[in-house]
């Protein structure tokens, strides 16, 4: 009878809350009631096993949005609203709204520029800035190219021996070593600092942050840490903050010895020296501060930039149809037609450098226009960032009226977007031509979304390209690339917060100057 009782008063109070709750939120829930939502379950929302269980969101994405533009997915009791037009991605875009990873990884990422609420990201945006203004981002030219020249002397132990090779990890490591240098002023060369581990530890990060979200039971801290012990991820937490926490130490002691920036010196600018700078001015960049924003820059640019140089070059080696010349211009010996057959990015690159000349950051900046409409195109259909999450400050008014409430997390789903009819004619289809001057001049404008829009948008952008283009170039320019892939089929994608290839990156090397291509 005592229990019963005891029971009873439990659950009146708590229905009591819920009403009081519901009451208070009535206008958000009405709101909510605008958008479509599949079948929802106490407690679980619409989190069914199968939607979250392996490190593939990419399905669960595509059916949820097979027939709808905009939808609100429940995990537990906490609404998403998942968006794929362009239209409305747009509207949300451009409001202040912050990203909202509501702490969930911190233990692995800390507090910086990427996961910092407005106030601290304002902060983190200003110092940052200027090490990505036109003038720096010459200056980094000189090591994207070194660096490229360097991945294509590691490459030469395979080409010609006819086996295909998985490039993604030499093209990982190659643009950690890159922003290393560019963004912290460290020359992996001159430091023997190490940086393989660091992608692979990267990738857990990222895919165990996403797993958190959608996996409520995770959520309490002490529980997430434990887990992290327990499951042996730890050591991996603790590879990623390594590297950057050795760097801001560095640098904290060279300063105070007064001999910074003698390793690099053109590293004035560069994101270490602007945040020890900070230091000085605003108690907020702690040590740790400045460690967790260094470690986002680095881990923001370095997987995104590695995937797309990775995707494009399977790409270049499956379309074996952009790599050959469009015109036949002699057809007399064998050799005249091996001439003849040259990829149409390798004419470009020739007709810049010759076979033999250095690339320079005037090269990477001025020109290899149609190498860009491949790594633009690349990232349309592969976009390493294929999703991302906001959170409404305000109300927000859609293009056809309808409100999205206050304090709701969105998912943009960029993949999804990208293969909008209404923007692109074939969207499944890999085409460079998509854009060419007149096909981006034919589109609304703003719609490319491959680096986000609005104020939170990639401010990396012009930097991923030089730094793609200058690998791409390098490796076109001194190998034929094919693959045993014939295409690059949707089931061969997987996606956590990147698009990943569940297939890899197989690329054969050939070289280009002393053997006839294969496959043509
Ligand atoms: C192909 C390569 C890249 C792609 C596709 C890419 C894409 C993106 C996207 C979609 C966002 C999110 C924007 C949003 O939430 O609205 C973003 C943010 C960001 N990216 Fe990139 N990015 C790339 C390379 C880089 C590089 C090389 C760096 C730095 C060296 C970088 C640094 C950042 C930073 C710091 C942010 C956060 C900006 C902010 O909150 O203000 N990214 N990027």
């Amino acid at each position: 009878m005592v229990l019963l009782l005891v029971v009873a008063t439990f659950v009146t109070i708590f229905l009591s809350i819920r009403r009081v709750y519901f009451r208070r939120h009535q206008r958000y829930y009405e709101l909510l009631k605008q958008f479509p939502s599949p079948p929802t379950y106490p407690f679980i929302g619409n989190l069914k096993p199968s939607h979250f269980v392996s490190d593939d969101f990419l399905k669960t994405f595509e059916e949820l949005l097979k027939s709808h533009d905009r939808l609100v997915y429940w995990i537990g009791p906490k609404p998403i609203l998942l968006l794929k037009n362009f239209d409305d991605i747009s509207t949300i875009l451009h409001q202040n709204s912050d990203r909202n990873f509501f702490g969930l990884g911190n233990q692995w990422f800390g507090e910086g520029i990427v996961t910092n609420r407005y106030a601290e990201w304002k902060k983190s945006k200003k110092l940052l800035t200027p090490a990505f203004s036109s003038e720096m981002l010459f200056k980094y030219c000189d090591v994207f190219n070194r660096k490229s020249s360097a991945l294509v002397q590691q490459l030469k132990s395979f080409a010609g021996s006819g086996e295909e090779i998985d490039i993604h990890e030499y093209v990982m490591n190659t643009n950690v070593e890159v922003i290393l240098e560019n963004v912290m002023g460290v020359s992996t060369e001159k430091s023997g600092k190490e940086v393989k581990g660091f992608g692979v530890a990267l990738e857990h990060g990222i895919q165990d942050v996403l797993k958190r979200h959608v996996s409520p039971w995770l959520y309490p801290h002490i529980i997430y840490s434990t887990y992290l012990k327990l499951s042996g991820r730890m050591k991996f937490v603790e590879t990623l903050k390594r590297l950057p926490e050795e760097v801001v130490k560095e640098t904290i002691i060279k300063v105070n010895n007064d001999t910074c920036s003698t390793e690099n010196v053109d590293s004035s600018k560069c994101v270490v020296d602007l945040l020890i700078k900070a230091r000085h001015q605003d108690s907020c960049f702690t040590e740790t501060r400045l460690r967790d924003e260094l470690l986002q820059v680095i881990s923001t640019g370095s997987e995104t930039s590695a995937l797309n140089v990775s995707f494009t070059l399977l790409m270049l080696a499956i379309h074996q149809d952009i790599q050959v010349c469009n015109s036949y211009r002699f057809h007399n010996t064998k050799n005249d037609c091996y001439i003849i057959l040259q990829q149409k990015v390798y004419e470009e690159i020739t007709q810049l450098v010759g076979e033999h000349e250095e690339f320079t950051s005037d090269h990477l900046f001025n020109h290899l226009k149609y190498l860009e409409q491949c790594i633009r195109e690349t990232l349309r259909m592969f976009n390493p960032a294929a999703s991302i999450l906001r959170q409404t400050q305000k109300e927000h008014v859609l293009k056809d009226n309808t409100i999205v409430p206050a304090d709701l997390s969105i998912g943009i789903v960029f993949h999804l977007a990208h293969r909008d009819t209404a923007l692109y004619e074939n969207p499944h289809k890999w085409n460079p031509e998509n854009f060419s001057t007149q096909a981006i001049a034919s589109r609304p404008k703003g719609s490319d979304l491959n680096f986000s829009i609005g104020p939170r948008s990639c401010i990396g952008t012009k930097y991923a390209i030089l730094s793609n283009k200058s690998q791409i170039a390098q490796i076109i320019h001194n190998y034929h690339l094919s693959t045993s892939i014939k295409e690059l089929k949707p089931e061969y994608l997987k996606m956590d917060i990147s698009i990943r290839s569940k297939v890899g990156f197989p690329i054969r090397f050939t070289h280009r100057k002393k053997t006839r291509p294969e496959n043509i």
